[in-house]
């Protein structure tokens, strides 16, 4: 019943461990196993010199006492219980020290353990192509990158350390049993192993369904939660605050319930398992009433049984209570197990080669259909920018633009064609290269709830200050900085709220300076930008005009365009015209 679950278990672990943890495992069980016979013994030992202390003589009666008095020539019975006394606490005492250990070392594997899942996972997701991460969605990433490992450490990994110290405990118990009356391990077997089975039985499915519902249910709660926050402001305004917050509750609601369940079955195993050592000892006892022919042995299996259910009984209900644990989070293995080898990886290979871009940028024939679709979204695009050309792109809305960039930030790869830097084919092995050389600013800038400094530096810890002031007075935020009395170390709130749109994207844009970037790509806002964030951006857009820096602009309003040497216009994923800004302007007027 338990190779399932178990193996499931044990292999799931198996891949987040080298082969000297490995090792390391395999003396834990031993050491475990030891822990368990010294308990046994410790206890064992308890009940002869009860019955010798309480039995005047009794000393002499036990051959091994007996020879140990005489061994050491003690004078009196008394000095020698004495002796045995101080004896048993210095075995206790030096046994829990041991078992302290143990557990310590296991709580440390347990922790090891789980750094390892957390960053494997983490690395896991951050080889997801872009498109692919756009498809999930970070709420199921945050989800599996911080609950699931930490439920797989409490559900998974400590009930198989409890398993294993549980069954280790049992197996050194029967030993003893079988040893000393083999009659009794078959009653007790015959009892015990039946009902650990079907409680085992009933429980796991239901288990199994709790753990993969509320695995479910955690994503959706983070998303709303999420949703809740980063929405505060509009929500309040359309006063939908409330809806939010309900549906959260509910996602908890029945969290909490299933949660509760789970708890429940937690408990019933003992109860259970108790309910039928107490029907073992009745059906005995029945049995020598009616059936025996002599009782008096009967009377003494009865005892037996009774005391060996007794320290059997939490052992079991612990072997249940982790297989039931583990089962119930099944789903934490399948997630860890989820993505692991997927052929649409980032195929980033270790080996990356250096990129010169000194004089043009081409697109050949490149055509682009998402994954999974058959409309192309791109077709058939050929242009050529020479190195510190400004270059626009306009088009209607779903006309291709976005994705054009992102395909020369390699955020998707084409099916068709190719990208040529200064006449070399742009593959893996230059992605490195070519993503230091190249900024991108979105339409939402991506802003830390951190310093002005920080997220132009992206945190860096090093600031070349030098840079960073080059960066501010390019990307136009000069007069605005030196007008904050904290300078660059004044915080700009959560996404840059205390921040105007044009300061956000210039923001980004000196970021992108910060760290040198040849070739600038900029994706104006579509929201309607107010007249003054409008100059503000432009004229940031207009001072790195002059730099040799090559720009790509996707423009929503063409004055953004004034200073391009050249613009395309995109109809329908094809590059249907090129215009210069002048005639542009004359056309829209
Ligand atoms: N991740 C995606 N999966 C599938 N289709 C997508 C995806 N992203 C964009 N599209 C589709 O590709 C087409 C081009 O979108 P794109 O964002 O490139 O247009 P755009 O010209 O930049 O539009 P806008 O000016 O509104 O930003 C659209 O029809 C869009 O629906």
């Amino acid at each position: 019943m338990s190779k399932g679950i178990i193996g499931y278990s044990i292999n799931s672990i198996g891949y987040y461990l080298d082969s000297a943890q490995k090792r390391k495992v395999v003396i834990m069980f031993l050491l475990l196993l030891l822990s368990s016979f010294l308990d046994v013994l410790g206890l064992a030992s308890l009940v002869p010199i009860m019955v010798v202390a309480g039995e005047p003589g009794g000393i002499h009666k036990n051959k091994y006492f007996d020879w140990i008095y005489q061994e050491l020539s003690f004078q009196s019975d008394k000095s020698f219980l004495l002796f045995v006394i101080v004896g048993v606490f210095f075995f206790f005492l030096a046994k829990n020290a041991f078992s302290i250990w143990i557990n310590s070392v296991q709580a440390k594997f347990t922790a090891e353990i789980g750094m390892k899942v957390i960053s494997s996972q983490l690395d896991k997701y951050l080889r997801f192509p872009y498109w692919h991460f756009n498809d999930y969605g970070s709420a199921k990433l945050i989800n599996s990158s911080l609950q699931v490992p930490s439920t797989y450490v409490n559900m998974t990994i400590r009930p198989l350390l409890v398993f294993f110290s549980e069954v280790s405990m049992v197996a050194v118990i029967v030993v003893g049993i079988m040893l000393y009356e083999p009659l009794l391990l078959v009653v007790l077997v015959f009892v015990l192993a039946p009902t650990a089975f079907f409680t085992y039985k009933v429980l796991r499915n239901r288990s199994q369904y709790i753990g993969k519902r509320i695995d479910e249910l955690n994503p959706i709660s983070i998303a709303t939660i999420t949703d809740l926050f980063t929405g505060f402001a509009e929500l309040k305004l359309a006063d939908k605050q409330h809806r939010f917050r309900n549906l959260l509750l509910e996602s908890q609601r029945e969290i909490r319930r299933l949660d509760a369940e789970s708890y429940m079955y937690s408990l019933v195993p003992l109860r259970v398992i108790e309910m039928v050592a107490v029907l073992g000892v009745v059906t005995i006892f029945l049995y020598s009433l009616f059936l025996a022919e002599s009782s008096t042995s009967i009377v003494a299996l009865v005892g037996l049984f009774a005391a060996a259910a007794y320290r059997l009984m939490p052992s079991v209900n612990r072997i249940l209570t982790s297989m039931v644990q583990m089962k119930q989070t099944r789903y934490a293995i399948a997630n860890l197990e989820s993505f692991r080898e997927q052929e649409f990886d980032e195929q980033v290979p270790i080996q990356q080669l250096p990129l010169i871009f000194k004089e043009s940028l081409i697109m050949e024939n490149i055509s682009f259909a998402f994954p999974r679709e058959d409309r192309l979204v791109l077709q058939d695009i050929n242009l050529t920018i020479r190195k510190g050309e400004k270059i626009g792109f306009i088009g209607s809305s779903g006309s291709g633009k976005t994705t054009l960039m992102n395909l020369l930030l390699r955020f998707y790869t084409e099916q068709q064609g190719r990208i040529l830097v200064d006449g070399q084919p742009l593959t893996a092995q230059h992605l490195k290269a070519w993503h230091s050389i190249i900024g991108y600013v979105k339409q939402d800038t991506f802003l830390m709830q951190s310093s002005i400094k920080d997220n132009i530096t992206l945190g860096d810890p090093e600031v070349d200050e030098e840079r960073l002031s080059y960066s501010i007075e390019q990307a136009s935020l000069q007069e605005f900085v030196n007008s904050l009395p904290l300078g660059s170390d004044t915080l700009i709130g959560e996404r840059g709220s205390k921040l105007s749109g044009g300061q956000r994207q210039r923001i980004g844009i000196a970021r992108a300076l910060y760290k040198r970037t040849k070739i600038l790509m900029l994706d104006e806002a579509t929201s309607a930008l107010d007249n003054e964030t409008e100059r503000e951006v432009n004229e940031a857009i207009n001072k790195l005009a002059q730099t040799d820096i090559t720009i790509l602009i996707i423009a929503h309003r063409i004055t953004t365009l004034r200073e391009c040497d050249r613009i395309y216009e995109l109809s329908q994923g094809r590059l249907i015209a090129q215009h210069q800004y002048q005639d542009l302007v004359q056309t829209v007027i």
